[in-house]
């Protein structure tokens, strides 16, 4: 069985697991309070940019040319929305590619980003793609089934977990050329290494869940610090 076929047998319910979790259906609802909103939009746009370095990180990785102009057009895409994304900000938040560099990254996005960024000394594509392929595979999936719901029609709601398109879809979608990729690359792999690359789709999976929980709780060191040092946190995780 190809690689990419077992990842995506085992990250099954991590999928419906997201799909259950209280901030997607309240996006389906529109039912979230714009503070939720509004942190899951600011520790987002910083996420997306940390996956400016995991995409140049493939781009050095590569094994092939064409795997190289692959994830070059896939950074591209990457930059592009970033700057329509930074272009949208409300002015109560205003974020410009230099602010976007200071944002306070919360405890889930710092252990995401890190997750992802951990897998860049391998210098290996097999191991870095997958760290970064898990929420590309997760958005889009989610996307479909949002749009399947009688999703609450109305902004800033219905903008949500709209990543698709034909660029992600399809035979030639981003999406699937980078399952071939990792297909290709498990070939010449160790059972060991093919192991690790599914661990990490599965740890994004997981920490994909999270990223949600944090948005939902609106979770920031200062709930961790304060449920450490005044000993009055609940489960915060
Ligand atoms: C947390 C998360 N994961 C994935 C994506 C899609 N690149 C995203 N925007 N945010």
């Amino acid at each position: 069985m190809p690689l990419s076929q077992d990842i995506l047998f085992e990250a099954q319910p991590y999928l419906i697991a997201s799909e259950k979790h209280p901030f997607v259906q309240g996006i389906i609802h529109a039912t979230l309070s714009s503070e939720q909103l509004r942190y899951y939009d600011e520790q987002d746009i910083a996420f997306e940019y940390n996956e400016v370095g995991i995409i140049n990180a493939l781009i050095n990785a590569s094994t092939t040319t064409e795997q190289a102009l692959l994830f070059h057009q896939r950074q591209a895409l990457q930059l592009t929305m970033l700057r329509d994304w930074l272009d949208r900000e409300p002015k109560s938040m205003p974020h410009n590619w230099e602010t976007l560099k200071q944002t306070p990254i919360q405890p889930i996005n710092q252990l995401y980003r890190q997750h992802m960024s951990a897998t860049i000394q391998t210098h290996s594509v097999l191991q870095i793609l997958p760290s970064f392929a898990a929420g590309e595979w997760l958005y889009i999936e989610l996307g479909k089934f949002v749009a399947g719901q009688a999703r609450v029609d109305k902004e800033p709601f219905r903008s949500f977990l709209t990543m698709g398109g034909d660029a992600f879809l399809g035979p030639n979608g981003f999406i699937q050329q980078f399952f071939n990729i990792i297909d290709h690359e498990a070939q010449s792999a160790t059972p060991r290494e093919q192991e690790q690359a599914k661990q990490t789709f599965l740890k994004s999976c997981l920490l994909e869940w999270y990223f949600f929980d944090a948005a939902y709780k609106q979770l920031t060191w200062n709930d961790w610090q304060q449920a450490a040092l005044k000993g009055d946190g609940g489960p915060l995780l």
